[in-house]
């Protein structure tokens, strides 16, 4: 059963079934079938390389499986909201935080430039809902790697989409930066919202995210976080990486791990 969220829209369930994802025919996700309850918060992790940046984009509709189906309730496609890495962002772009957080509304203005007041009001109080009062004339680049991360969020929260897709949101950031945005997630959750995000620190996931799949290009494991992320599930996840083959044609299965670290 879809839930709705405080503002009315509804976050559908979000299904993959048989999904492959592949960059020049070669396996990034394969064989990746599962569901994303609606309004479910849900970890992705893995080792590098596993395949959660690709699942993401593709999620997104960034990326293209060659096999295999994402269904968002009973469509294909839905508005949602995607945080990229932010080594994805060009900083030397000159352009202000307002106008960043600003295009989070762009499906809402449509092609009626420039954004109206109400709009750039209500930029100015998700800049502020983050912690940032009175940075709206800054430009990106004169921002911290915290700060920039905090507008970035304000942006999502000016979206107000009912899916949104995290991909490590809060690397190389620091502890007070953390603690808020965690925050602004667990908010998103509480509101009935589908929060699906990629993270390397397992002790946030086990605290926070009550949901988890673990990715090793398959899935090794895809269920409440406590039962994911057993010493058996994390070797296995591990062993599957150090038999990876950047080369290797799809649908080559990896070996049997057998509990090697
Ligand atoms: N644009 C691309 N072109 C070709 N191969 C790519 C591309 N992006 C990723 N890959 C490859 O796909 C595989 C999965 O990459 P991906 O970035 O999804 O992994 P990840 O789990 O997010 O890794 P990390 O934790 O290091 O960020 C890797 O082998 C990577 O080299």
């Amino acid at each position: 059963m879809d839930k709705l969220t405080k503002q009315g829209s509804f976050a559908p369930e979000i299904a993959l079934t048989n999904l492959t994802i592949a960059y020049d025919g070669h396996p990034a996700v394969h064989h990746l079938s599962g569901t994303f309850a609606s309004g479910s918060l849900t970890a992705i992790v893995g080792p590098n390389g596993a395949g959660k940046s690709t699942l993401l984009s593709a999620l997104s509709g960034q990326l293209k499986g060659i096999e295999g189906s994402i269904r968002f309730g009973d469509a294909s496609r839905i508005d949602l909201a995607y945080l990229p890495q932010q080594s994805a962002i060009d900083r030397d772009f000159p352009v202000r935080v307002l106008d960043v957080v600003v295009l989070g509304a762009w499906k809402i203005m449509g092609s009626f430039l420039p954004a109206s007041r109400e709009i750039k009001q209500r930029a100015t109080e998700m800049l502020a809902a983050v912690g940032l009062v009175g940075f709206e004339r800054r430009f990106i680049g004169e921002l911290s790697v915290g700060q920039l991360q905090r507008v970035l969020f304000a942006r999502l929260l000016m979206q107000d989409a009912p899916v949104i897709l995290l991909d490590e949101p809060f690397n190389a950031l620091d502890t007070r930066t953390v603690e808020d945005l965690l925050q602004v997630v667990l908010d998103w959750h509480h509101h009935s919202r589908t929060v699906i995000a990629v993270l390397h620190d397992l002790e946030m996931v086990r605290q926070y995210f009550p949901q988890t799949l673990l990715l090793a290009r398959e899935a090794i494991a895809w269920d409440a976080t406590q039962a994911v992320l057993s010493t058996d599930n994390l070797s296995r996840a591990r062993a599957t990486a150090e038999y990876w083959d950047d080369r290797a044609p799809w649908c080559v299965r990896a070996p049997e791990a057998g509990g090697r670290l």
